[in-house]
């Protein structure tokens, strides 16, 4: 799919006459590969796809491609140009990145310093630091004194929150430091937990920006080139798409990052299911414009301690978004299992062991409709949840994909007003004030037992959500914390959930990445771990 998707960007290319068609990092296998591109079969076929390729797009433009490199018993994350039938040149990544969420120095080799290289059409001869080579000041400079007129990067930069920012930030000083313009290119799609959100842009020669594309969408841009007054090649200004603020951005991110892990496991439709509460009313809306709604089952499970008001906040939700609502009690199953139980539990008070069955028999009901329909089912536990494990395992944790995964409650919050008041050409849901205000200003309950209220077990989010970006994203200690002015024993109670949970996390479902810190690759902890931070 990959290389026909290559094939017709080529073409089209070659249909509005230019000379190269220059296409992401790792494009014919799909990035990040992971231990898959160790596979040697799986490196095999894909070079066989790539001199398929440089066949098929002989006569027309070159195609600038990356792909995997197996030679002499190394392994490259390699940039191919091909043309003319031919391969012609290959550029080997020299920086491999080894933090956060990358681990290439496990996969790959690094390559020798790149040399430029020129096109038989004419024009620029280009240097293409290869992502990671672009973050280093080396590769630019070996590539500048080496004659390179205008640096082409080829990048599978993933998204997190701001951070076209930093690539800017970086991509301006290899600017600075060459004297040349720079065209930044970066893949777009989900990857399992990764996003990656193209807006590829083009720098002159004093870092101002002159074409950008609009982030998380695929397109081809069409960029000429020309001789500069005082020597030198520059880039004619194109069109610079508008880059939204934050939440937009990460809103967005949930949604390719849905459609995308769907789309490519086979799924054209989920189901979820729907308390009347803020969590779920939000994974709805972000299913909805995904997939459509017409893709977007919604269940309410009400059970004896699910409020009228829950009831009439499921229903607007579901009818504003036009959503199907079926609705599977769970009163039956639960007494059922109570009397299955009895003689095993005579004499124990009911506790935190009947709330999750509830939890658990709505899990039950929505796999077993799972399994029916072919939809996915979708969980809702969001970060500040996720964090200090307040959900149940096997029970609402049960689920293939959750959008909400890195976003933490006071986000959630913010993400419904924000879909609220705008919609956009890529979101299939309807433009309207899809979640009901109710569902966004009423108190977050479990309805796991009478007048149950979060605020009960956690502290209230704005608190909670505050401590755990400074123990997660800030990696604070607690005396740092404490000397920000939070108080010191509920500190280390949240820390404590924390350590706690990261058994439960290890056994969740995905969800797209949208911070420095999302749980998985970007923060890997034992499972097993008694140290605690006694500052
Ligand atoms: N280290 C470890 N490694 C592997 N397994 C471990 C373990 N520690 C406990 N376990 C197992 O896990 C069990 C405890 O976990 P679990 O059964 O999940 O139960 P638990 O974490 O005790 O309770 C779930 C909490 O989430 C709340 N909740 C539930 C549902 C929805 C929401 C919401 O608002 O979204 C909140 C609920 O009110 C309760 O406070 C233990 O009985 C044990 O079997
Ligand atoms: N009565 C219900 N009907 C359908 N699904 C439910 C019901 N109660 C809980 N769920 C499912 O379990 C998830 C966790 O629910 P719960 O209400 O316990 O916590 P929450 O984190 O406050 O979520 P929400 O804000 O969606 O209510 C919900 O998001 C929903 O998918
Ligand atoms: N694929 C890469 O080499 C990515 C490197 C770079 N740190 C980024 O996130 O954009």
């Amino acid at each position: 799919a990959n290389a026909a998707k290559a094939r017709a960007a080529w073409a089209a290319g070659r249909d509005a006459g230019a000379d190269m068609v220059a296409l992401p990092e790792m494009f014919l296998t799909g990035y990040q590969t992971q231990d898959l591109v160790m596979k040697p079969a799986f490196v095999r076929d894909a070079m066989a796809a790539m001199a398929a390729l440089a066949a098929e797009c002989a006569d027309g433009p070159a195609l600038g491609i990356g792909g995997p490199l197996a030679e002499a018993g190394a392994l490259f994350n390699a940039w191919w140009i091909l043309e003319g039938g031919q391969v012609r040149h290959v550029l080997r990544k020299h920086h491999l990145p080894n933090s956060d969420v990358f681990d290439e120095c496990r996969l790959f080799t690094p390559g020798p310093m790149p040399a430029p290289y020129a096109l038989s059409a004419g024009g620029p001869r280009f240097g293409s630091p290869v992502c990671e080579d672009a973050w280093h000041p080396d590769v630019a400079a070996v590539l500048r004194d080496g004659g390179a007129e205008l640096l082409l990067v080829p990048n599978g930069s993933p998204y997190r929150r701001d951070k076209l920012a930093l690539r800017l930030e970086v991509a301006r000083a290899r600017v600075a430091e060459t004297g040349l313009p720079l065209i930044y290119l970066n893949a777009v799609g989900g990857q399992d937990d990764q996003l990656f959100d193209g807006a590829s842009f083009a720098l002159d020669a004093q870092g101002r920006i002159v074409a950008q594309m609009a982030p998380f969408e695929e397109g081809l841009m069409h960029l000429d080139l020309r001789a500069g007054a005082s020597g030198g090649w520059e880039i004619v200004p194109g069109t610079c798409a508008p880059q939204p603020e934050a939440i937009e951005q990460d809103y967005h991110a949930m949604v390719l990052g849905l459609r995308d892990y769907l789309g490519k496991s086979g799924f054209g439709k989920v189901l979820l299911g729907l308390s009347g509460g803020v969590d779920s009313a939000l994974v709805a809306a972000v299913a909805a414009d995904a997939l459509g709604p017409e893709a977007v089952r919604c269940v309410l499970l009400p059970s004896a301690y699910t409020s009228p008001t829950s009831r009439a906040d499921a229903e607007g939700v579901a009818a504003r978004l036009g959503c199907r609502l079926d609705e599977v009690g769970i009163e039956g199953p639960r007494a059922a299992v109570t009397e299955a139980l009895a003689p095993l539990l005579a004499g124990r008070a009911p506790g935190i062991t009947e709330e999750n069955i509830q939890s658990r028999l709505r899990g039950l009901l929505l796999m077993a409709l799972s399994n029916s329909f072919g939809e996915m089912l979708l969980t809702t536990g969001n970060k500040s949840e996720m964090a200090v494990g307040y959900a149940t395992i096997y029970g609402d944790m049960s689920g293939g994909y959750n959008p909400l995964k890195d976003l933490y409650k006071t986000r959630v919050f913010a993400a419904c007003r924000w879909r609220n008041a705008h919609h956009r050409p890529w979101m299939m849901g309807p433009a309207a004030e899809v979640i009901p205000p109710r569902v966004i200003d009423k108190p977050p309950s479990a309805e796991l037992r009478e007048n149950q209220r979060d605020e009960d077990s956690l502290p209230p989010y704005e608190v909670l959500d505050a401590i755990l970006e400074r123990l997660i994203e800030g990696d604070q200690s607690v005396a740092e914390i404490v000397a920000a002015g939070f108080d010191r024993a509920t500190v280390k109670r949240v820390e404590g959930l924390l350590y706690g949970a990261e058994w439960k996390r290890y056994q969740s479902a995905p969800g797209p990445r949208l911070t420095t810190r999302a749980f998985w690759l970007d923060r890997r902890y034992p499972m097993v771990n008694r140290w605690r931070d006694d500052s």
